[in-house]
């Protein structure tokens, strides 16, 4: 069986720097169009002149033919300059601006605490049609860690809509029904809120984090859920509908920061994201739903063209070979193991 569809995206791919960059980025290269590429670098990438510097290094990372283009980001810090984000915004240096609450995920020290400090470049973005991408959890210690999202929701994410009017809004690495229907709730105001879903967020549970031994390849934020979120996620990723689409959140660690008594979150997708998607697609009979999900959702949102080229997934007997480790001259890092073996081919 075939299936030919657009060249993919990847609206939310962490690539790193250095000899990580260069280990990691070739996998993203090969199959995506394009990558959102996040600014959780240390230190972050906080200016326009930091994501031009970084856009470079990519660029110079790239394999030699490549058909891959890096759309950068800004991380918000309570000092980011709204005319900086508005500047390189208007010269398409950045796609979107990266809102980290402090403290919530990997290199978030930097992030907000203080909403109040950065009302003033989210009401720039919102008159300007720049995308606020959103890591939606509460830092808040006393709340569970699975209910992190679900109350950001509550707490942040809708005053903040509300203050400010027309601003664009993506909920990223979305893992909760909570945050499935609260995209679904908003379908009246515009195409102002949109949500990314992860690959490994479609097939693990919290389950496989923690039952029969802690496996740390599966850690990463926002943790997995329960089952019935993982269910409301892939019902919404195959639907077709357009406001949900790719976001691998591909995240590389070297195994020595994953495999330590204080584990770091991520898991690294990229190599075999897209084997994994047709089969999900195909589990839920909705391979003809694939290509929006991966393909034509995420560039309607930010409003450009579906890439032009087209990838073809072949079917096959035979399980596909991917590496189970990547390795590069002072680490090694874990492909995400989906479980079960890949018949699906990328061409
Ligand atoms: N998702 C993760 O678990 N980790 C990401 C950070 C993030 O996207 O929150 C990382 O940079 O490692
Ligand atoms: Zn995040
Ligand atoms: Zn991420």
């Amino acid at each position: 069986m075939n299936l030919t569809i657009r060249r993919p995206d990847d609206w939310h791919l962490h690539l790193r720097d250095g000899e990580m960059l260069r280990a990691v980025l070739p996998y993203s290269a090969n199959h995506f169009g394009r990558g959102l590429i996040m600014p959780n670098l240390v230190p972050p990438v906080v200016t326009a002149e930091d994501a031009r510097s970084y856009r470079e290094r990519i660029l110079n990372a790239l394999p030699k033919g490549a058909d891959f283009v890096p759309r950068m980001t800004l991380y918000l810090t309570e000092k980011t300059d709204p005319a900086d984000v508005v500047r390189a915004h208007q010269e398409g240096l950045i796609t979107a601006v990266k809102l980290y609450p402090a403290g919530a995920t990997t290199n978030s020290d930097s992030g907000v605490r203080d909403f109040d400090k950065v009302r003033p470049v989210l009401e720039a973005m919102a008159e300007k049609g720049v995308p606020l991408c959103v890591h939606g959890e509460v830092t808040d210690p006393e709340i569970d860690i699975f209910d992190r999202e679900a109350v950001f929701i509550d707490r942040v994410l809708e005053p903040l809509r509300d203050r400010t009017p027309g601003l664009r809004v993506v909920m990223e690495h979305v893992t909760t029904r909570n945050g499935v229907d609260y995209v679904r709730a908003n379908a009246g105001s515009g195409a102002d809120i949109a949500a990314t879903i992860t690959t490994h967020h479609l097939i693990i549970n919290r389950n496989h984090i923690l039952a029969g031994g802690i496996r740390p390849h599966y850690y990463c934020l926002p943790v997995a859920k329960r089952e019935e979120h993982r269910l409301a996620l892939r019902q919404a990723a195959v639907s077709g509908d357009a406001r949900f689409f790719l976001g691998t959140d591909s995240a590389p660690h070297p195994d020595a920061a994953k495999l330590s008594p204080c584990g770091c979150a991520g898991c690294f997708t990229a190599p075999n994201t897209l084997s994994i998607l047709a089969q999900v697609f195909e589990e839920e009979g909705a391979l003809d739903r694939l290509e929006a999900f991966t393909s034509l959702n995420g560039a309607a949102f930010y409003g450009v063209e579906p890439n032009p080229a087209r990838i073809t997934l072949t079917r096959r007997d035979t399980p596909a070979i991917h590496p189970e480790h990547i390795g590069f001259d002072t680490a090694r890092v874990t492909v995400f193991d989906p479980g079960f073996p890949l018949f699906w081919h990328v061409e």
